[in-house]
């Protein structure tokens, strides 16, 4: 597994609709600096020879240039236009690699998680292909369907979060599939492939901001005042 580079792909290509606000909530501030600012720092923490790969709206490239002034030493990062789906603008993202990789795909708008964890979903992919984060579900679940509604067993099911984490040879081809509403994730989209996936501890404060009390819990995090 020698001469791999790291490359993140984070993607934050979308329009944000649940937020309701004028600005796409990946260019929002938290704790005084933008989103992306934290998002990008976890990854440069985390690694020191990480690549940034940054998708973005194509209206919003000029952005950029405003988002590296927040850093003391300004990355580099190579920006990619989002796509009309998460999975188009992952795919966008995955375009610009072109050695064998461990590719982290991270959504922009879960600025919240830690550099171990990066570190966590790395060991697991070059251990086993993938690196899927995962926490366990808190509250109770009901089954619904035309019917009527029934208790579900919480025990067999995962919340999935980001970074899905994964070997360039795995994840590069799976993405050549055409696309399926159905996949909401990387591991969605490699489970289709025929990839078996291994999932890894997440973590409770890696939330993917989306609408605006999200934005109070972060800002709560950051202030010290924990969730
Ligand atoms: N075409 C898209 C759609 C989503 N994303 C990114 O995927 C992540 C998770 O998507 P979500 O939170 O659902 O973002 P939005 O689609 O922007 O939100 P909404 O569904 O409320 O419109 C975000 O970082 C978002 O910017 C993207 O890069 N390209
Ligand atoms: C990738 C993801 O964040 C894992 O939980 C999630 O599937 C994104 O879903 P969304 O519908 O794009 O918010």
């Amino acid at each position: 597994m020698a001469n791999r580079i790291k490359v993140a792909v984070i993607v934050a290509g979308g329009s944000g609709t649940r937020m309701g606000s004028a600005t796409p909530k990946q260019f929002m501030e938290i704790g005084g600096k933008p989103m992306l600012y934290h998002t990008v720092s976890a990854f440069l923490q985390a690694y020191n020879d990480m690549h940034i790969v940054l998708v973005v709206p194509e209206a919003h490239q000029a952005y950029i240039a405003t988002l590296l002034t927040a850093f003391d030493h300004p990355p580099s990062v190579t920006i990619v236009p989002g796509g009309e789906t998460r999975f188009h603008s992952v795919k966008n993202g995955l375009n610009t690699i072109r050695q064998p990789a461990v590719v982290f795909v991270h959504d922009g708008v879960r600025p919240l998680l830690s550099p171990s964890l990066i570190r966590r979903c790395y060991e697991g992919a070059l251990a086993k292909g993938n690196a899927i984060p995962a926490v366990e579900m808190k509250d109770s679940l009901r089954e619904v369907d035309d019917e009527g509604n029934m208790a579900a067993d919480r025990s067999r099911f995962r919340i999935i979060q980001t970074p899905q984490t994964f070997l360039s040879e795995i994840l590069l081809p799976a993405f050549d599939q055409p696309y399926d509403p159905l996949f909401t994730d990387e591991a969605s989209v490699a489970e289709r492939a025929g990839e078996e996936i291994h999932l890894v501890e997440g973590e409770e404060q890696n939330i993917k901001i989306t609408r605006p009390v999200d934005i109070a819990v972060a800002n709560a995090f950051l202030s010290g005042h924990g969730l």
